[in-house]
């Protein structure tokens, strides 16, 4: 199925990961409070009350992670930096362990010959900033410029790939519009609010890495998937198009100099971000790549339901993770040829991708999860094929290396290439994750 001949020679090939989803170590060294750890603290908010108190022990475990990475052959890793462990305020006294704890991280990577991209926002706001408001509040922008300046001077001699969010559609309605995320607000007016300021500080976050080193790289990741209509009545194409704004095109249309779009905004045009004098210029700041996460797509209908007028339809499957999401390799495909087509990113990268199966580990410290692998393989072939079709993919990052803390679903879904076993801490590379890492080293060594 894989030609990995199509691939180019300096594809990245790695895993991905979040601060708050493996680290641990919540309240340790200095480490301030995040959104994350009030929203798992709050009951009914994360399956069985888990939280990131201690997740992987990554805080501590972070050498044998690492040297697992390398014998699994991969050379490139995507992590998040925690906020609260840099300021725990989120703005003014820096905490120097936490800086410490990221130069320690950063130089065992390199010593084991592993590339860092690294995120500077993947969800864990300090709650400080939430308490002045949060993302909803246009000082956070700023604030996060400055955090954004502070890990850049320190880590920029050896961290040379930036992507400034991970999923802003995540942070802005799912934080802030279902309720179902940090910091659990159910207001949709907001979240468009929130939307606007985290693309802005992604504008900011930009500039002051280009003003450290214009020959870093640097992107932000969406999640992406396509929006499909239930039927090919006006009705539902509308609907589906309208889906495709909220899901894709908010982000994506301002970021390549596009503007917010009016499918969206005319229908709920009391719910549209306040704009200043400048604000798209900054979002449309020019960038290296577009990390792109993708796992399903969606099929959309018309619906009375407000403020949208649409609502899902459960896709027809046959094939849904433990997430009941749908298994649809094609929509990669689908996403990849039109941003490319659409936004034109100079390069692009698979910054997450991956499934959670119900893993069952055996006896002898096996995880046969052939579902997990078979849905990598897939994906992989729709990444080949759009290669093939003139897309630069530069990069495959699995979601995730590790099981890990699953937000709103605790440690009960787990994505990664390898198993952990909470109880003991102990790593147990899975099927998948064998698969994945005989296929890194053939295509590494076919260069
Ligand atoms: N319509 N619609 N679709 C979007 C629905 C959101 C899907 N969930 C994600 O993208 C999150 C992303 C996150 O970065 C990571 O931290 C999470 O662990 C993974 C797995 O959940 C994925």
């Amino acid at each position: 199925m894989l030609d990995l001949n199509v691939f180019p020679p300096n594809f990245r090939w790695g895993t991905a990961t979040a601060a708050y989803q493996i680290e641990g170590a919540a309240h340790e060294d200095g480490r301030g409070i995040s959104i994350w750890d009030v929203f798992s603290y709050t009951p009914g908010n994360v399956k069985k009350g888990d939280s990131g108190d201690v997740a992987c022990d990554h805080y501590h475990r972070y050498a044998e992670d690492f040297k697992l990475m390398k014998e699994l052959g991969m050379n490139s890793y995507r992590l998040s930096i925690s906020w609260p462990r840099i300021l725990p305020k989120g703005r003014g006294e820096i905490n120097e362990k936490g800086l410490a704890f990221y130069d320690r991280l950063i130089d065992e990577l390199l010593k084991n010959g592993i590339e860092p991209y690294v995120t500077l926002y993947h969800w864990d706001l300090p709650q400080a900033l939430q308490q002045l408001g949060g993302w909803a509040n246009r000082d956070t922008v700023d604030a996060f410029e400055e955090y954004a300046r502070i890990v850049v001077n320190r880590l920029g001699d050896r961290v040379k790939n930036w992507i400034t969010h991970n999923e802003p559609w995540c942070a802005a309605f799912l934080g802030h519009g279902a309720g179902v995320h940090a910091p659990g607000l159910k207001d949709v007016g907001v979240s468009m609010q929130v939307a606007h300021h985290l693309l802005l500080s992604h504008g900011k976050a930009v500039r002051v890495i280009k003003e450290h080193d214009s020959s870093h790289k640097v992107g932000i990741t969406l999640i992406l998937g396509p929006s499909h209509a239930a039927s090919d009545s006006p009705e539902d194409v509308a609907a589906a198009a309208r889906h495709d704004a909220f899901l894709n095109t908010i982000y994506l249309d301002p970021l390549y100099g596009k503007g917010y779009p009016r499918v969206l905004f005319d229908h709920i045009p009391a719910l549209a971000p306040k704009v200043q004098e400048g604000d798209l210029e900054i979002i449309a700041t020019e960038t290296d790549f577009l990390g792109v996460n993708y796992y399903q797509r969606s099929i959309v209908k018309h619906s009375e339901q407000l403020p949208f007028n649409f609502d899902g339809v459960r896709p027809p499957g046959p094939e849904f993770t433990f997430f009941d999401w749908e298994v649809y390799p094609k929509g990669l495909y689908e996403v990849l040829t039109r941003v490319h087509q659409d936004y034109a990113p100079k390069e692009i990268f698979i910054t997450e991708n991956g499934a959670t199966f119900e893993d069952t580990l055996t006896e002898d410290g096996q995880v046969h999860d052939e579902q997990r692998r078979f849905y990598i393989e897939r994906h992989l072939k729709s990444v080949q094929d759009a290669i093939s079709e003139g897309v630069p993919v530069n990069g495959y990052f699995a979601w995730s290396f590790l099981d890990n803390f699953e937000w709103a679903e605790g440690f009960e879904k787990r994505f990664g290439l390898v198993y952990v076993d909470y109880a003991t801490q102990n790593r147990h590379v899975k099927d998948s994750g064998k698969w994945y890492s005989k296929l890194v080293k053939e295509a590494l060594g076919a260069v």
